[in-house]
């Protein structure tokens, strides 16, 4: 099987080509801005995708609407580890999985896969109108986008526990009084934090929290992985890290 990584000079995508090596897969190639032909690293994702069954995408949201019409018309399978989406690349991350089969995680670990679930079972079970619901993000000073895409994901499970969609309810402006059932955002850059997260639900008489830590970027990679070889020769849609570490 061969995988080609988006992405592949970076924190994550370095990692991800060592996974892919030491699974004894096929790696095809990279995707980087500077092309590299000693090791097989272009700038064209058509280029890449013509020699790949599956591209494990960690780039950049600026690369994903060229990402996505090319490894559409190449029809090879799209694993997006990316996160800090616009619009316009969301439509075009739902137009791709017309044609290819998509798996998309804002977060490849096992253990957040078990958080996103249990988010959404609190939200089914906990009123809105008794329990606040905060998300806190913490990660490494590179990190470019806030929230997370993990708190964003957490924030829509728990949103679709509720019943209710994240974008009416979700506070990352903590000006002025936090709105009935909303649900706020914090996010804190420090150092060289792999990266972790909290839920906390509060009542006015008790509180739960959900926590987890990434210590090992390596976490990512290894996920990333598995997901890439579950996704190859897969029918055209969306998928997620359950179908690979269930929920
Ligand atoms: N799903 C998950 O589990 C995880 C997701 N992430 C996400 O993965 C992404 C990458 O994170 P990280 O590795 O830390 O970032 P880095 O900045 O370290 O790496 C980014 C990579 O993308 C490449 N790149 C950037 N812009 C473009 C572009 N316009 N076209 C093509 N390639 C581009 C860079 O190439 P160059 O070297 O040439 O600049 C580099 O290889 C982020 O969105 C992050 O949030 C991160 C960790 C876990
Ligand atoms: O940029 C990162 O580093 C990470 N990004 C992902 C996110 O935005 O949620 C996942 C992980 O927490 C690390």
């Amino acid at each position: 099987m061969r995988i080609g990584i988006a992405g592949i000079t970076g924190r994550l995508g370095t990692l991800c080509a060592e996974e892919v090596r030491s699974a004894g897969l096929d790696l095809a190639g990279g995707l980087a801005r500077q092309s590299d032909p000693q090791h097989h690293i272009v700038t064209d994702p058509s280029e890449l995708a013509a020699c790949c069954d599956v591209v494990i995408d960690v780039s950049s949201p600026a690369a994903t609407v060229a990402n996505a019409r090319a490894f559409a018309q190449a029809g090879c399978g799209w694993v997006i580890g990316t996160t800090g989406f616009d619009e316009a690349a969301e439509q075009a991350i739902l137009e791709a999985a017309t044609q290819i089969p998509v798996l998309r995680a804002a977060n490849f670990a096992p253990g957040l896969t078990m958080l996103l679930d249990l988010a959404r079972q609190l939200g089914a079970k906990l009123p809105s109108d008794e329990y606040d619901a905060e998300i806190l993000e913490t990660h490494h000073r590179q990190k470019r986008d806030a929230p997370s895409g993990t708190a964003l994901a957490i924030g829509a499970c728990l949103a679709e526990g509720r019943g209710v969609a994240l974008k009416d309810v979700a506070e990352t402006d903590r000006s002025g009084l936090r709105g009935e059932g909303a649900i706020g955002f914090a996010s804190l850059r420090a150092g060289q934090i792999v990266g972790e997260h909290s839920l906390i639900l509060t009542s006015g008489t008790e509180q739960i929290t959900l926590s987890h830590r990434a210590f090992d970027r390596r976490v990512f990679a290894q996920g990333a992985v598995k997901a890439a070889r579950w996704l190859a020769g897969k029918p055209a849609g969306c998928y997620d890290m359950t179908e690979i570490f269930g929920a």
